[in-house]
């Protein structure tokens, strides 16, 4: 494993640092001794063909399955030991939808809010400001049932966003969208980490989605191939394009032999 810049530097802590984590399905390995951390203020992508482990990864972070072996911190709180004050600085969107179809955004947003002990006054306050940040403070009173699938996810974006994290996961938040929904979306997660400094790991396989400036954490059959600065990454990779470093540290073996055998 290239771990090129594994721990930020200075006082910061990392936003997400995850050490020795192995997860298996009875007999089966998902993640093995997985090691990353993510500098607080950047976006890391997770990169990974489908079964390479990250949504594994994403329920141990978000403790929907608990730790077999390693530990996760956020923020310098292990999420174990302190999963208060772990999980308050995350938010999360996940793959499949988890909106309620039949009521509306304030309510699916209001609902969120109280399973968050925010106050009356500051989920009226909080809703108006995450519906803003979104784009979509006019839907506020309509049935989630109306909206797209793009407008669905920018209001699982916002619930995410409702008690102020500090680190968001994306678990492929763009599976299922058309080209300019899409786009959209990564353009504002990305507005979002340079005007609110937030953190953010994002998991995907779309090449696209990626900006060179970003982290990198590359995941190949539950093994972190390569962690760091995309940049660090391409150059220890001897490649030229993220593209490159993918099909290089996330393809499994057989498919690189194939693919370098193409004419
Ligand atoms: N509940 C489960 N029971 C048994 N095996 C599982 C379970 N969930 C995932 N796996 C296996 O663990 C491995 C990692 O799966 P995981 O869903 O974490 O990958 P992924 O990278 O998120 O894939 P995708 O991009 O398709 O969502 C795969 O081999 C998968 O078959």
């Amino acid at each position: 494993m290239e771990h090129i810049h594994p721990f930020p530097g200075g006082n910061e802590p990392a936003a997400i640092a995850v050490q020795g984590v192995s997860h298996s399905y009875g007999r089966h390995p998902a993640l093995k001794d997985v090691n990353f951390s993510v500098p607080a203020g950047s976006i890391a992508m997770l990169l990974g063909l489908n079964g390479a482990g990250k949504t594994t990864l994403f329920s141990l972070i978000s403790r929907l399955f608990g730790i077999q072996k390693g530990s996760i911190s956020i923020f310098n709180h292990d999420i174990a030991r302190e999963p208060r004050e772990a999980l308050r600085r995350i938010g999360i969107v996940f793959q499949s939808r988890t909106l309620d179809l039949d009521l509306s955004v304030k309510q699916n947003l209001a609902y969120h809010a109280a399973l968050h002990g925010l106050s009356h006054a500051q989920t009226k306050q909080r809703i108006e400001a995450v519906l803003h940040t979104v784009e979509m403070e006019t839907r506020l009173k309509d049935k989630v049932r109306s909206l797209s699938g793009g407008q669905m996810r920018r209001v699982e974006i916002a619930r995410a966003l409702l008690h102020e994290p500090r680190l968001l996961l994306l678990d492929e938040p763009t599976v299922g969208l058309d080209i300019q929904s899409r786009a959209s979306i990564v353009a504002f997660i990305r507005k979002l980490v340079a005007n609110q400094g937030i953190s953010v790991l994002w998991a995907t396989h779309l090449i696209d989605e990626v900006d060179v400036r970003d982290h990198g954490v590359m995941l190949r059959q539950g093994v972190v191939t390569a962690a760091g600065p995309l940049q660090a990454i391409m150059t220890h990779a001897g490649t030229l394009t993220v593209e490159e470093a993918f099909n290089k540290l996330c393809r499994k073996v057989e498919l690189q032999e194939v693919l370098s055998h193409e004419p």
